[in-house]
């Protein structure tokens, strides 16, 4: 299973890219799959009723989700599995809650580490103004941490397994470029 993670702030346009990029795969012959984080409807419905003030919470429940997710994703038999959220979606946002990034890494370390992370880089401003109406998740506490979020996410993408792309560019631009560099890397 390659595993490809698509990380950024709220509204950065993750699942767009995201269905892009399984669309295009099938198309090479590929099995893709898209999924995204959070995947249990019980764990989501828990984080929902907790809200944005516990971050330890917080990380041990989207990691339990996570555990959840990881051993369906294994089941799916797929040759590339495409993440819209995932392990750094935990470290970024908590962080930038204050907990310690170790402890977050060391709570997901059991789980696969994607073989290649695109990090939608965009100004919390902008990101904003493109999030839908009615998400669930859309707590004002929230808004207030993106900014936060974004510097933790780009102290994160420092590693050679991240592309970091502009994600005030045009969809069609992104997705060209993220299909591109992706294909170059696939078995
Ligand atoms: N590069 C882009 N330029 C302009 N609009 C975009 C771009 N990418 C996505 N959008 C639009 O922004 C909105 C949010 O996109 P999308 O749902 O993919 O973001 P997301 O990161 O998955 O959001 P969330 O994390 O809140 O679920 C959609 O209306 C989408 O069409
Ligand atoms: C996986 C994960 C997510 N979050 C945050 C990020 C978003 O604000 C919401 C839900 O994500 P969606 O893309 O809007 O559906 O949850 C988080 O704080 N920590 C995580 O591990």
């Amino acid at each position: 299973m390659f595993l490809v993670s698509i990380e950024g702030i709220d509204g950065s346009g993750k699942t767009t890219l995201a269905l892009k990029l399984v669309e295009r795969l099938q198309k090479t012959g590929r099995r893709s799959l898209y999924t995204k984080e959070p995947f249990t409807p019980e764990l989501t419905g828990m984080i929902e009723r907790l809200g944005w003030n516990d971050p330890v919470a917080l990380t041990l429940l989207f990691s339990a989700d996570r555990r959840i997710h990881v051993k369906w994703m294994e089941e799916q038999n797929a040759e590339v599995v495409i993440t819209d959220r995932y392990v750094h979606s935990t470290i970024a946002y908590q962080s930038a809650m204050g907990i310690e990034k170790e402890w977050i890494a060391l709570v997901n370390s059991k789980f696969p580490q994607p073989q290649l992370t695109v990090l939608l880089d965009v100004d919390p401003n902008v990101a904003v103004s493109r999030i839908k109406k009615g998400d669930i998740f859309d707590f004002p506490e929230k808004r207030r941490l993106l900014e936060k979020v974004r510097e933790k996410y780009l102290e994160l993408a420092r590693g050679d397994t991240f592309l970091v792309v502009d994600a005030n560019r045009p969809i069609e631009e992104i997705q060209e470029r993220v299909f591109t560099y992706l294909l170059e890397r696939l078995p």
